[in-house]
């Protein structure tokens, strides 16, 4: 379906040398040079370069979430998106500061808006079904979703952009991504379900109960150890997922196909990161990992992708924040691989 290239790692040794000629102690600059390393790889090891950053936030409604699951109404995804869409919301401040382009999805909230700058509208119904009852999508709404999030990200690939940054808006979707989590690692239920918004203990008892009889009703109840075929990830995403994590999924793919980068926010994009993954294991390549989200279930998620966070910020927001604010970090490891000076440049006796 996607057609990925394996990342090649034919130049590894030469991009090494570089880092390590640097005028620093070898592995001084920590996380940095590991990043450098992957960025080299993908973007090219003679001037690799961020170019039009881009930030795609999707944004989707979840019928689980008339079902006490969250803090927020269903509402609140339009009402969010408007916000986008004048600018006041969290992830319009850091775009602003850190001169992302900005674009937000209508993949499917439960009020479409009006045609409106900024926002583009490819949905693939209004809202999903509630997973606990029934499927939360049809297989071709997975496949139409798919498709959509491909065709968008070669627009921004042919206006330019390099890099992908992914987030999210949708009330109810840290319940999807916990279900699609604990489906496809067959990890217990209760490892995969945080408190999302912020709920108290009651509606979080509600939630793992209602999850338990999504995974029931779906057939990916954890396995307890025992050997189960790996559970086909657009199944998964049909009966437990959310149109904005479909299209997120399709984005990462398209992009990782298009060889650009992929900046992954918290923990239901990262949910969409696996899913990618496990579709594609050559997309994990072009992904990196901004942060770790306070959001139960994250770091076991990121162990299972081998991925080491950027930041730990306490952060449990969404919208692409976290994901956004790692941008500086990525382009100080260019810059810091493009801008340098060698030991033998600097007349610095060589340490290595
Ligand atoms: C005002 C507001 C703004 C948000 N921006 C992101 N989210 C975040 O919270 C939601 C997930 O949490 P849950 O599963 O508990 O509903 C998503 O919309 C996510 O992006 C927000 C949530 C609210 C209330
Ligand atoms: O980690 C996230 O992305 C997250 C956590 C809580 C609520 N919304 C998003």
């Amino acid at each position: 379906m996607f057609n990925i290239p394996a990342l090649s790692h034919a130049g590894d040794a030469e991009i090494q040398h570089r880092i390590d000629h640097k005028t620093k102690p070898p592995g001084a600059l920590g996380e940095l040079e590991p990043l450098a390393l992957q960025l080299a790889r993908v973007l090219g090891k003679e001037a690799p370069a961020i170019r039009r950053p881009t930030m795609l936030v999707f944004a989707a409604d979840h019928g689980i979430a008339a079902h006490g699951v969250s803090i927020a109404p269903s509402a609140v995804t339009t009402q969010m998106v408007h916000n986008f869409l004048g600018g006041g919301a969290a992830i319009n401040v850091f775009c602003r500061q850190l001169g992302y382009e900005l674009e937000v999805i209508d993949c499917g909230i439960l009020e479409p808006l009006p045609p409106t700058p900024g926002l583009v509208a490819q949905r693939l119904g209004a809202g999903t079904g509630a997973i606990h009852l029934e499927a939360a999508m049809t297989q071709a709404q997975v496949t139409q979703g798919l498709a959509l999030a491909r065709a968008l990200v070669a627009r921004h690939h042919e206006a330019g952009a390099n890099l992908i940054a992914l987030g999210e808006m949708g009330i109810g979707n840290t319940s999807s991504a916990a279900a699609v989590m604990a489906a496809l690692t067959g990890l217990p239920l209760t490892d995969c379900v945080g408190r999302g918004t912020g709920i108290d203990d009651a509606a979080l008892a509600n939630k793992r109960a209602l999850l338990a009889r999504a995974l029931a009703l779906h057939g990916d109840e954890p396995t307890s150890g025992q050997a189960q075929a790996r559970p086909d990830p657009l199944r998964v995403l049909a009966c437990l997922g959310g149109f904005e994590i479909v299209q997120m999924t399709g984005a990462m793919l398209a992009a990782a196909e298009l060889g650009m980068l992929v900046l992954v926010d918290g923990f239901i994009a990262t949910v969409s990161a696996l899913l990618a993954v496990r579709l594609n294991a050559n997309a994990r390549d072009y992904m990196i990992f901004a942060h770790e989200s306070e959001e139960r279930g994250h770091k076991l998620l990121l162990a299972e992708l081998g991925a080491r966070p950027l930041l730990s910020l306490g952060l449990r927001l969404g919208e692409g924040t976290g994901a956004a604010l790692a941008l500086p970090l990525v382009q100080a490891a260019a810059n810091f691989y493009n801008q340098m000076a060698s030991f033998d440049e600097a007349g610095v006796t060589s340490v290595v």
